[in-house]
């Protein structure tokens, strides 16, 4: 088999061996690469025409760490794992750290994970500015395995390290010179000769020739390590208190403090093996390719279209959706023309830009000067005469059909015939809004999540008639205004919010039938939901959701649970956070208090729904309620397969982590469907149907797959998609 990436060996008339890491497209460190590496060091050692050695990577990067796509491999005993502490010890420690010719690393674009770990084993570090600098094996549910773990707080303090690794957050080459990370910032063109000259420095001791793992000047004292420590593992569980692996970090990084840093190598070398295996690490590696395959759309992005340029955009409504949609551009500096039917909401729409903006200068996100710039580039108008040469519009208006229709057949009329037209509708079919048009190829749906400046899924919604160019154009400024983008096909409430209606649906079904309002969102969030299906609904307003919910009791009648509690809360200006009172209260700082008086609308709902409460609810775990609540989702979620809206299960999984909150450590809704078994679903499903009715009967597509032992991610061929 053909080596995975390897690394080249260049000696220079100045004795300087340059080792290079090549494995495009980000250097990864899979073994191959690792060996090639011990070897390149060991020739550079036993050379005697060699003084020193410069390690850097290929093509403006470093390395993006260890290779990630060997993990399904490993995981699955289909490779042969190097020893435990092999690479960490063998290679890093006792070869190029122990090494008796010192080493520097020239670090441009990346040195991420196992990247940024040669790196701290080589004896100094040279970045650019640009350079990313990190360790974020957290994210994928491992710790850093490379030695990270004790060279990392060595270098720069046990705060800021465990910062880095419990938010897996790089930081730039300026902050990580000045936190004593990198020993100089120099340009890319002088990057490899200052680490050669560097390099020769050490070998000649004009400078201090310091191996990472023996530095103690920059660890606290122990005692105040210890409050470190402890306050960090109070912040971990505060955050996932579902996650291990951030314990173990913490654990790994103390036991080096505490014991020395030979044992703390031993002992991260040991938990990286064991949570290399777990559950986590699968489901966070699942996510992190899935989260890059969302962007691979058959039939648009493998036809070699190119995206156009997008110079000028136009958004129509300055509400809370156009003005944070407005903000996600400006940030991205494309320039924006904001248009509103009036002077008072034309500027109630650029004054909630500005709060948007404002908000990440309190922050400390946004200097005062990219303040003033990013405003500069939006333009509030009340007509279309500018719109005689913008490249992409996005509506962001009320959700009401005729006046969408009217809106698309004026931009038909004043934008140029090559403009994307685009409707950031969250539920109106797409061709019912160009219907009064003759651009329906150039019609597309760009669905943000409120608030749009901030929430990471972009929808893009596809017709039959959408053209392929609109969809690459959109994927390309989608990815300019760092959005994870899917792509799906047309229909009521697209795939994310079809997929996750049952969520709110059948909560609402439940209390009817007996169940706590407080115990469902409680059992919701311990699964790991950032809220509860009530506090969403209260989140997104009552007004909100009964209109979608019409539009739903429009297009799938038979499984619409038409619950009243909702209209009857509304009623008394009980609608949500936004009056201060929806199933909680919200005093201050929306801090949501549990509130008895919602028994009284809970009571009146039930005498008009007509139902006998089910005391066997009483008896459910939140286990079962977890169930109860996702099982009707995961169905909706196969009607939305089955039927072609979504191309890949996969892009449900990033749909409901990055649209829904959907706890990423269980892979997303299908990935964590299949991991139960469709079979036990189907089942459950059944149960209910049985008992509570048409609402949880399993379509057809759950049904085929528990039959056959399919799993639900598995491809789906018998469908032609709708994209
Ligand atoms: C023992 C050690 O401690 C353990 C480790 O090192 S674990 C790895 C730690 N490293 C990471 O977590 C970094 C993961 N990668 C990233 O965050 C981002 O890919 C990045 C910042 C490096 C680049 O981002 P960006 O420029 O947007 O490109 P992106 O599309 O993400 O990646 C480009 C390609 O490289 C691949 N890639 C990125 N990092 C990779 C890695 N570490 N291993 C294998 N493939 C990787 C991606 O899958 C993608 O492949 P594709 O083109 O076939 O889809």
């Amino acid at each position: 088999m053909a080596a995975k990436g390897r690394t080249e060996l260049e000696v220079g008339a100045d004795g300087v061996a340059v080792i290079t890491i090549c494995n495009p497209p980000v250097n990864s460190l899979s073994i191959d690469v690792l060996y090639s590496l011990k070897e390149s060091y060991e020739e550079a050692l036993r050379r005697s025409d060699v003084k020193a050695i410069v390690v850097t990577g290929k093509g403006g990067k470093f390395s993006g760490g260890f290779d990630i796509s060997s993990f399904g491999d490993v995981q699955g005993g289909q490779t042969t794992q190097p020893k435990v502490g092999y690479i960490s010890i063998d290679i890093l420690t006792d070869t190029l750290e122990a090494a008796t010719k010192p080493s520097v690393a020239a670090i441009d674009g990346l040195a991420l994970g196992g990247g940024l770990e040669v790196a701290m084993a080589c004896h100094a570090r040279i970045a650019t500015p640009m350079a990313q600098l990190g360790l974020p094996e957290l994210q994928l549910g491992i710790i850093p395995g490379f030695g990270g773990t004790q060279r990392l707080p060595r270098l720069v303090g046990l705060t800021k390290s465990l910062e880095m690794m419990l938010l897996s957050k790089p930081i730039k080459g300026g902050e990580a010179h000045e936190l004593g990370l990198v020993d100089a910032l120099v340009s890319p063109n002088d990057l490899v000769n200052t680490a050669r000259q560097w390099a020769l420095d050490l070998y000649e001791l004009r400078k201090p020739w310091i191996k990472s793992l023996y530095k103690t000047d920059k660890l606290e004292p122990l005692g105040e390590a210890r409050e470190i420590l402890k306050f960090a593992r109070a912040q971990a569980q505060k955050q996932a208190a579902n996650l291990h692996h951030p314990l173990v970090c913490i654990d790994v990084v103390e036991e080096g403090i505490v014991a020395g840093p030979r044992a703390g190598l031993w002992k991260e070398a040991t938990a990286f093996q064991g949570l290399l295996f777990s559950d986590t690490c699968k489901s966070l590696v699942h996510v992190f390719f899935s989260q890059r395959a969302t962007s691979k759309i058959p039939g648009a992005t493998d036809l070699g279209l190119m995206p156009r340029k997008i110079s000028k955009v136009a958004i129509l409504g300055g509400g809370l959706m156009g003005s944070g949609i407005a903000t996600a551009m400006i940030l991205s500096n494309y320039p924006v023309i904001l248009k509103e039917v009036n002077e008072k909401f034309l500027n109630a729409g650029i004054d909630r830009i500005k709060a948007n903006l404002q908000s990440r200068v309190r922050k400390g996100k946004m200097t005062d000067e990219r303040y003033e710039k990013a405003m500069s580039l939006v333009t509030g108008v009340l007509d279309y005469e500018h719109f005689k040469d913008v490249d992409l519009v996005i509506e962001a208006v009320i959700e009401n059909v005729k006046l969408k229709q009217q809106i698309f057949s004026d931009l038909e009329k004043y934008c140029p015939s090559h403009c994307v037209l685009a409707t950031n509708t969250s539920t109106i079919d797409l061709n019912l809004i160009g219907e009064k048009t003759k651009s329906q190829d150039r019609i597309v749906g760009a669905h943000f999540f409120s608030p749009a400046h901030v929430m990471p899924l972009l929808e893009i919604v596809r017709t039959q008639r959408t053209s392929p160019q609109v969809v690459v154009d959109l994927l390309d400024v989608g990815k300019k205004i760092k959005k994870t983008p899917i792509v799906v096909g047309n229909c009521t409430g697209f795939a994310v919010n079809r997929m996750f209606f049952p969520y709110t649906q059948s909560a609402l079904f439940y209390v009817d039938l007996g169940l706590d309002v407080y115990k469902i969102d409680r059992a919701c969030t311990k699964f790991g939901m950032p809220m509860g299906p009530f506090r969403l609904a209260d989140l997104v307003g009552f007004g909100v959701a009964v209109a979608t919910g019409m539009q739903y009791l429009e297009s799938f009648p038979e499984r619409v649970y038409k619950s009243m509690l909702l209209p009857l809360m509304m009623e008394d200006n009980r609608a949500g956070e936004a009056t201060q009172k929806g199933f909680y209260k919200y005093e201050g700082k929306r801090k949501a208090t549990p509130d008895p008086e919602i028994m009284k609308y809970i009571e009146k709902s039930r005498g008009m729904a007509g139902v006998t409460t089910d005391p066997e609810l009483l008896k459910l775990s939140e286990k079962d309620i977890v169930e109860m609540v996702f099982f009707p989702v995961i169905n909706e979620a196969c009607r939305v397969l089955d039927e072609g809206i979504a191309v890949k299960a996969s892009d449900l999984d990033i749909a409901s982590i990055f649209g829904m909150g959907f706890p990423p450590y269980r892979g997303g809704v299908m990935y964590w469907a299949d991991s139960i078994g469709a079979k036990y679903i189907h089942g459950k499903l059944q149960e209910w149907t049985k008992r509570y009715g048409g609402f949880f009967k399993p379509c057809s597509y759950l049904a085929e797959r528990a039959a056959k032992g399919i799993p639900l991610s598995a491809p789906v061929k018998k469908v032609q998609a709708r994209l």
